[in-house]
């Protein structure tokens, strides 16, 4: 039988084969086969020192997988040191329980799918309403038939009941909970459109959170992320929880404007990372294009259209999807690579994803930058770094639009 060797990027074991074919084109042949040789053997334990000693090397050198996605080095060392420390037990690859709320819903489903297959969860909940499309018993079930190692449940709950009455079981243990429950957008509505009705379901949701998994990442995909993250992370806050633990989903604008940017450039976006920074709707979604690679060589006649066309990706979703709908499929492939990231983090390998989250680094208390997630979840919150004249300019309209955002978020939160 081929040999397998766990890499240390995602805990899972791999044959040469595979291993090699995931990284060509990625690196150089002679660094993919160096990286080989320092991966362990399949069925030693990651619990000793030395393969622990091997893991702390292997985050300070080469981080292969993650660097051409997550655009490690842009700046992480100039973090402000916001967050907590890292130090702290530790979780083992493949040995967390990850709950998705809204989880038989457009973006749960595809979402939850991912996080069964995502190699570290060892356990999946499936939360969501008696009243959703399919019932989270039947989404696990099917899930639960895929071949893989994490166990899939589904919880589900009567509507007008409360979550912290009936989550105990669900969210106990919880290291990230996802949650895409909400309403979505309809043509001619704007995100904003959905503040009431959806903070009030992510408050029920982040109150259990508070209760029975105070120290997970709590990922809200659900919209408005510029006004429900500050509500929720303040709620936290009154909780004497860390706010830090609210992170507002926001990768699905990076997704987009690295593929925007590959199609333009006519390059592999997996290449690509555009710093997305600001909030999550319209004009408040700045990519920052000079901060990378490629996407700085795209002519600057260009850039107006293409920023534009990252605000109004999500605009021209709903629209395409006539009134069934806002972003799904994307959206769960954006929050499972949130998701995948968190976990690293968690298990010791830093990460660097933009999301947005109780912030210094402007003059607004919340902000979407690069975040770097680490052994307790949010460990810095990058700066921006530089920007040009176009992304200078183009800032100031960020500030002014995300303000009233947030404000909107700090009054819920009060009342
Ligand atoms: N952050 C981002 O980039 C994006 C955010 N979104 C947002 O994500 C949210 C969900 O979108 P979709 O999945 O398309 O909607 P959906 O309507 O298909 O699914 C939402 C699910 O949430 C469930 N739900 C409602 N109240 C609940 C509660 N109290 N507890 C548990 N589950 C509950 C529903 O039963 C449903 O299954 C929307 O608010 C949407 O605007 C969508 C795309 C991108
Ligand atoms: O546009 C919406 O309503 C959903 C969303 O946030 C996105 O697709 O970016």
């Amino acid at each position: 039988m081929a040999e397998r060797r766990i890499d240390p990027e995602d805990g899972a074991a791999y044959t040469w084969e595979e291993f090699s074919a995931y990284y060509a084109g990625k690196y150089k042949k002679k660094a993919v086969e160096a990286y080989w040789e320092e991966c362990e053997k399949r069925g030693r334990t990651r619990a000793s020192a030395k393969a622990k000693a091997k893991d702390e090397a292997w985050g300070k050198k080469a981080e292969p997988k993650a660097a051409p996605k997550a655009g490690e080095g842009q700046g992480q060392s100039e973090g402000q040191g916001q967050g907590q420390g890292c130090e702290g037990e530790v979780k083992s690859a493949g040995n967390f329980k990850v709950c998705v709320c809204g989880g038989a819903g457009g973006i749960g489903q595809p979402l939850s799918m991912l996080m069964a297959l995502d190699p570290n969860v060892k356990e999946l909940c499936v939360f969501d309403l008696s009243v959703a499309m399919v019932p989270p018993a039947g989404v696990a079930a099917d899930l639960g038939h895929l071949e893989r190692k994490s166990e899939v449940k589904g919880y589900v709950m009567e509507v007008g009941q409360k979550p912290i009455d009936n989550l105990k079981e669900c969210l106990t243990g919880c290291d990230l909970v996802l949650v895409p429950a909400g309403m979505p957008r309809k043509p001619g509505m704007t995100r904003d459109d959905l503040f009431k009705v959806n903070a009030d379901i992510a408050k029920g949701i982040v109150e259990a959170c508070a209760k029975f998994c105070p120290d997970a990442v709590l990922g809200l995909v659900v919209n408005p992320v510029n006004s429900i993250v500050p509500a929720m992370a303040e709620l936290y806050k009154k909780k004497g929880l860390d706010p830090l633990k609210i992170v507002g989903v926001t990768t699905l604008d990076v997704v987009r404007a690295n593929k925007f940017c590959g199609e333009i450039m006519n390059k592999n976006p997996n290449y690509i990372n555009v710093p997305v920074v600001g909030g999550h709707a319209g004009t408040t979604i700045l990519p920052l294009f000079s901060q990378d690679k490629v996407a700085k060589l795209i002519p600057e006649d260009k850039i107006p259209d293409l920023d534009k066309h990252v605000q109004d990706a999500g605009t021209d979703v709903v629209n395409a999807k006539s009134g069934k709908g806002s972003a799904t499929l994307s959206m769960a492939y954006a929050g499972a690579r949130l998701g995948r990231s968190v976990l690293a983090g968690l298990m010791g390998k830093k990460r660097t994803e933009c999301a947005y989250v109780k912030s210094d680094i402007t003059d607004l208390p919340y902000f979407a930058s690069k975040v770097q997630f680490g052994e307790k979840g949010v460990s810095k919150v990058l700066p921006i770094g530089e920007l040009n004249e176009y992304e200078t300019k183009r800032m100031e309209e960020v500030k002014a639009q995300l303000k009233g955002e947030i404000e909107t978020g700090l009054k819920y939160a009060e009342d």
